[in-house]
């Protein structure tokens, strides 16, 4: 990509784990590009069928609703799918290829780094090639959990990944906030963001202030990229 189109390029926000109306709402209001719902149960953030059709009603045209699951049953996601008509799934468990292509819906494949098995910059750009329809690669943390954990890794890990030719789009997150944002998008240079746990008072209630400050950062790093 030439220098003066990547400088043309902001970075896109998703704002994950929304639980209420006015957080939707706020996220929206905000710029994110995307929101995301959790439809794993053992997370704070988790959202049920009803309440996430809600949510979904209040999403505008031109901000996807990204559905997110961990290690859920084929009837499980079939269900989000129909009721709730995400625009992307995000599969952040042990989901395999197969798996997440059977719902003919796009899908971003998340990957623990800095865990077992995802600790070199090679292993995780193996193991991102096992996925290759995904629309993006999301990395996130290691932790004992399987994500929303707030905590960051080491960017170096991604450097195999971002040289690669079949790279697909990068979607960082793992612990980004808005005052250290701009350094981990010099660092990476994503194609988007995600965060959750930096733009929360506590799991699953999101700050109005929060969100705005995240937004900001990220677009006036993207601006001086
Ligand atoms: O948000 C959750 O509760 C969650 C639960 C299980 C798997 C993933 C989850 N969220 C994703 O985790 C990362 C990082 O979040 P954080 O900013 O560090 O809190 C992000 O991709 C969320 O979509």
């Amino acid at each position: 990509m030439s220098s003066q189109l990547s400088t043309l390029q902001r970075t896109r926000i998703k704002i994950c784990g929304l639980t209420r109306p006015q957080d939707v709402d706020t996220a929206v209001r905000a710029g994110a590009d995307a929101v995301g719902l959790v439809f794993y149960g053992p997370s704070k953030r988790a959202v049920g069928l009803g309440q996430a059709a809600s949510l979904r009603q209040r999403v505008p045209a031109f901000v996807d609703v990204v559905a997110l699951f961990v290690n859920a049953s084929t009837h499980e996601v079939e269900q989000v799918i129909e009721q709730v008509q995400p625009d992307l799934l995000q599969f952040h468990g042990d989901e395999s290829p197969e798996f997440c292509t059977s719902f003919k819906q796009r899908y971003m494949r998340a990957f623990r780094v800095g865990g077992p098995g995802l600790d070199t910059p090679e292993a995780v750009l193996a193991a991102c090639r096992r996925y290759p329809s995904a629309s993006a690669w999301l990395f996130d943390s290691y932790s004992t959990g399987y994500g929303g954990s707030g905590l960051s890794f080491d960017p170096e890990l991604l450097s195999a990944v971002r040289q690669a030719p079949d790279s697909r789009s990068i979607v960082l997150a793992g612990g980004l906030k808005a005052d250290t944002v701009a350094h981990s998008l010099k660092m990476v240079q994503p194609y988007a963001v995600d965060v959750s746990s930096g733009v929360e008072d506590a799991p699953g209630i999101k700050s109005e202030q929060k969100i705005a400050a995240f937004v900001q950062s990220v677009a006036s790093a993207s601006m001086h990229r």
